[in-house]
């Protein structure tokens, strides 16, 4: 498959390389800042590949979807125009797939914390609270992994209603409030834990990034499936929707 990156920092290059050393795909195109974004670069990819930063990608959207190529975005920051990207997705009749963290490693860590904070659920003794750690070229916090962990802890424990991202002196947190915190330190490449805490126990839940192939290899495998599926069922679609075939 031919795929246009866009985006060409810490993440476009590792996924120019993975494509590289395919041996079944190449690149049409790689964009970045220089390059004023029509929908006629695009033409010609099975698929496009978006690491870019939150401003950027809303900025160069429209002109992605009038392409007519399907895009798998990577870049994070804009959950809070979820819905409103879902219905440009929707009234262009274009396909989108995205997700805070293409790393299956971070994606079977993700399920678990979802049990496990289900699982705790029903007994009060137990806390729970999340962290993250990334390197310090970092534009946005907490990471999107962070929320969307955030988001599946809230969705599986009915104690906890509302996330907490920072706190102030004299702010103490309430028992259904959920921190999540966020370290910027040197180059990691990512760690993201969840801490479960009662008078007994101390359980905590871990995965670290030891690159970023793993995000820039699964995007890559993201990009090929939503090519495949936009011939017949284009839509908008989650990293959940593409691993639900692969760990089923
Ligand atoms: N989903 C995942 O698995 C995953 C993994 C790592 C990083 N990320 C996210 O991907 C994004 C990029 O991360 P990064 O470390 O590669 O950042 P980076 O800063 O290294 O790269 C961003 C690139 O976007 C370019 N850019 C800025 N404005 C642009 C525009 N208008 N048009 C085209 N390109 C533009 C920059 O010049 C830069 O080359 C971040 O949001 C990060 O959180 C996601
Ligand atoms: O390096 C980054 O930036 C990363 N961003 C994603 C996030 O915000 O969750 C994935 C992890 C690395």
């Amino acid at each position: 498959m031919r795929f246009t990156l866009v985006g060409n920092g810490r993440m476009g290059t590792q996924v120019a390389q993975v494509i590289g050393q395919s041996g079944r795909h190449e690149i049409a195109a790689v964009i970045d800042i220089d390059t004023p974004i029509t929908p006629e670069l695009f033409r010609g990819s099975d698929a496009i590949i978006d690491f870019t930063v939150r401003d950027a990608f809303l900025l160069n959207l429209p002109a992605i979807l009038s392409s007519g190529v399907p895009v798998v975005v990577g870049t994070t920051g804009w959950d809070d125009v979820r819905e409103t990207v879902r219905s440009q997705v929707s009234d262009a009749g274009a396909s989108l797939l995205w997700s805070s963290n293409f790393s299956l490693g971070v994606n079977i860590f993700l399920r678990t914390v979802r049990e496990a904070a289900r699982l705790i659920s029903p007994f009060p003794q137990f806390d729970i609270a999340f962290a993250e750690q990334h390197h310090t070229g970092k534009a946005d916090f907490p990471s999107g992994t962070a929320l969307r962990a955030a988001d599946m802890i809230l969705e599986a424990n009915r104690r906890k209603t509302t996330v907490v991202r920072e706190l102030s002196d004299e702010r103490k947190l309430a028992p259904e409030e959920l921190h999540v915190a966020a370290i910027r330190l040197g180059t990691v490449f990512g760690k993201h834990s969840a801490f479960i805490d009662s008078e007994l126990d101390e359980i905590v839940i871990s995965h670290t990034a030891k690159s970023r192939a793993g995000f820039a290899s699964g995007s890559v495998e993201a990009a090929e499936w939503l090519a495949g599926r936009h011939r017949t069922t284009p839509g908008f679609y989650t990293m959940d929707d593409f691993l639900n075939e692969k760990l089923s």
